[in-house]
């Protein structure tokens, strides 16, 4: 049986399994590295990894089938519909991470469910109705350190885990009771949050102290005050002391060079220059236009923390973040992730580089390997990932800085400068450029479902000859589930609105979105802005203009110069991107047959 029989046949096995439709037999599941079918990670011509999330799914997952692929070393089913107890996952020893939260599972999991598994290292539960105990063969598992177990309904004690062994553990609104093993002493109270009848560090004492008389209580809590304000004082005395020469920024970066480290430090010193921005800078998810172009802020001359940047491109001169911090920088702006700084290098490289927070949905292996996989595209429509930076808490990514912009502020904030808008051909050669980014990304990222997802004006870049760059394009996976489902444009789509589901052509939505936007330079957050429901009532709008013949409402921007018989062209280019804005997905075309239409728009009639 081959890897895509096997996967046929573990298909088939789902209810619900549309989002599945590109796994066929024509074409392998892998090629080399290279993934054919959607949620599948390839190695070597073989399948490591699956990730179904937030597809729709149920039915029972047959990991009888599963077992066949020799090389899986990770399954996510999150975000799905299956319900029932626990798959036997004990079929699959050689799995590492298991990623089964927000689902519908219920029941109780034998205690030896996961004798075998000796290689597991994340396990991830949350947010199903698992009952009963917290299966005992866990604590065996000699690599595990990620244990998710929160809202379920696990009850009795938690069991005894070897110290330090566990990074990762929650097990909040469960029903445990009793002592939290020593194990877990040192994790956040809030780890533990919704259990009436948990006890022992972080938590309160599970000993009830001895009663002590009024007699005792008086003089103790007098010595206990005495105490307290006894270290207020010294610690305020010190914090003075500390500040005194060198004012407040000075203590910052001083304490920040003694105890942090290299790479907290370069943190610190990118957060110092947020903080210094002086005028807000030109961010295109403003409503109102952007404003005035960001000042410099920041010239750090003598930190020099070493922060290691992994580079993806080969052929680019190295250097890494203290070059960054010591070359003079600027804040670009700030979007739903966090910010994007300017940076020029001493050989008059300009770099930018942004930071993204709520970036946690896979670990340090998974992310490496993402990045890999969208260090290899290379398109003239896609800005390149020069290199990046990994942290728990924040990632950073490197590239280059595009000349002209985001197509957000040369559409919304040019304008209101009274500086020039892009005209009808430069607008026409954007979209062309855009579509073909797109078909790109569906060609060469086949596993995700919206291989952009966050396709928007700001996130389309110009270049010196006005040629569309698409950046912040395949991060989906890698974004935590919440932030994503509330921040990026793919989840904005009527599919996700009205059945939860992003699809194949979610891109092709966003997509019309911005064809309409280039079109009518009306900024499409506008229309939530005038208390209309969502951003489909952008295509609502335009499609009622235009059909409305007596309506003597403008439709395309009145401030793109145009030539005189473009006006059959722009028409067409609209109703596309009206066609691209249905809500019905079968009426909607794909992004291939999108770029065959765009591409037959000229600049003029003939
Ligand atoms: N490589 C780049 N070259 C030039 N300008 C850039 C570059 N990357 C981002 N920008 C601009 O910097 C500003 C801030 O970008 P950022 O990506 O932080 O926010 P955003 O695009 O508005 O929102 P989001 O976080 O949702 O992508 C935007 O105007 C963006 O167009």
């Amino acid at each position: 049986e081959s890897e895509a029989d096997v996967l046929i046949k573990f298909k088939d096995s789902l209810k619900n399994n549309g989002a599945l439709s590109n796994w066929d037999n024509r074409k392998p599941p892998c090629n080399g590295d290279h993934e054919n079918w959607v949620g599948i990670f390839c190695e070597e011509g073989f399948v490591w990894g699956l990730q179904l999330q937030n597809m729709g799914l149920s039915g029972p997952i047959d990991l009888d089938s599963l077992a066949k692929l020799t090389h899986l070393r990770t399954m996510s089913f999150m975000y799905n519909n299956f319900d029932g107890p626990l798959p036997d996952l004990a079929l699959l020893t050689g799995l590492k991470t298991v990623y089964l939260s927000h689902n519908k599972f219920s029941g109780e999991i034998p205690p030896e469910t996961f004798a075998g598994m000796a290689g597991l290292k994340k396990l991830h539960l949350a947010n199903n109705k698992f009952s009963g105990q917290i299966p005992t063969s866990l604590p065996d598992l000699p690599k595990l350190m990620e244990l998710m177990l929160d809202n379920n309904e696990f009850e009795g004690e938690i069991p005894q885990f070897p110290p330090d062994r566990i990074k990762r553990f929650n097990v909040s609104h469960n029903k445990l009771v009793g002592e939290i093993p020593f194990a877990f002493s040192n994790f956040s109270a809030s780890v533990f949050d919704g259990n009436a009848d948990l006890c022992g560090a972080p938590l309160k004492s599970c000993t009830t102290p001895n009663k002590l008389s009024a007699g005792t209580i008086v003089p103790v809590s007098i010595l206990v005050a005495a105490t307290l304000v006894a270290l207020v004082v010294v610690v305020v005395i010190l914090h003075r002391r500390k500040q005194a020469p060198q004012g407040p920024e000075g203590a910052a970066a001083a304490s920040a060079s003694v105890t942090a480290p290299a790479d907290k430090k370069a943190l610190l010193e990118l957060d110092k220059m947020e903080q210094g921005r002086a005028a807000p800078a030109a961010t295109s998810r403003a409503v109102t236009p952007p404003s005035a172009p960001p000042e410099k802020t920041h010239q750090s001359k003598k930190s020099e923390p070493n922060v290691k940047i992994t580079f993806l491109k080969e052929d680019r001169d190295k250097f890494d973040m203290s070059d960054l911090l010591r070359a003079s920088a600027e804040v670009l702006g700030s979007g739903v992730f966090g910010s994007t700084y300017k940076a020029a290098l001493g050989d008059g490289q300009q770099m930018v580089v942004k930071r993204f927070k709520h970036m946690n949905n896979v670990n340090r292996e998974e992310f490496h390997e993402h990045m890999r996989r969208l260090g290899r595209l290379s398109h003239p429509n896609l800005l390149p990932i020069v290199g990046f930076y990994y942290r728990k808490e924040e990632k950073l990514l490197v590239a280059d800085f595009v000349e002209n912009g985001s197509l957000a502020v040369q559409l919304h904030g040019n304008r209101s400068r009274g500086r020039p808008c892009p005209n009808w051909a430069t607008r026409l050669k954007i979209i062309k450029g855009v579509a073909k980014g797109l078909l790109y990304l569906c060609n060469e990222l086949p596993s995700l479902t919206a291989p952009n997802g966050h396709l928007k004006s700001s996130n389309v870049l110009l270049d010196r000859s006005y040629n569309a760059v698409l950046t912040d394009y395949g991060l989906v996976p890698v974004v935590n589930q919440e932030h994503a489902q509330e921040h990026m444009i793919c989840y904005k789509s009527p599919e996700y609105k009205q059945s939860g589901r992003i699809t194949k052509k979610t891109d092709v939505w966003t997509l019309g979105i911005l064809i309409l936007e280039v079109l009518t330079g009306r900024f499409p957050s506008n229309f939530l802005q005038q208390g209309r429901s969502n951003d489909t009532d952008m295509a609502a709008w335009v499609e009622s203009v235009i059909k409305d013949e007596a309506s003597n409402v403008e439709v395309f921007d009145v401030n793109m110069e145009r030539a005189k018989n473009c006006e059959s062209e722009m028409m067409k280019l609209l109703k596309i991107g009206l066609e691209c804005c249905q809500a019905d997905i079968d009426s909607r075309p794909d992004i291939k047959e999108a770029l065959e239409k765009i591409q037959e728009v000229k600049e003029e009639a003939s």
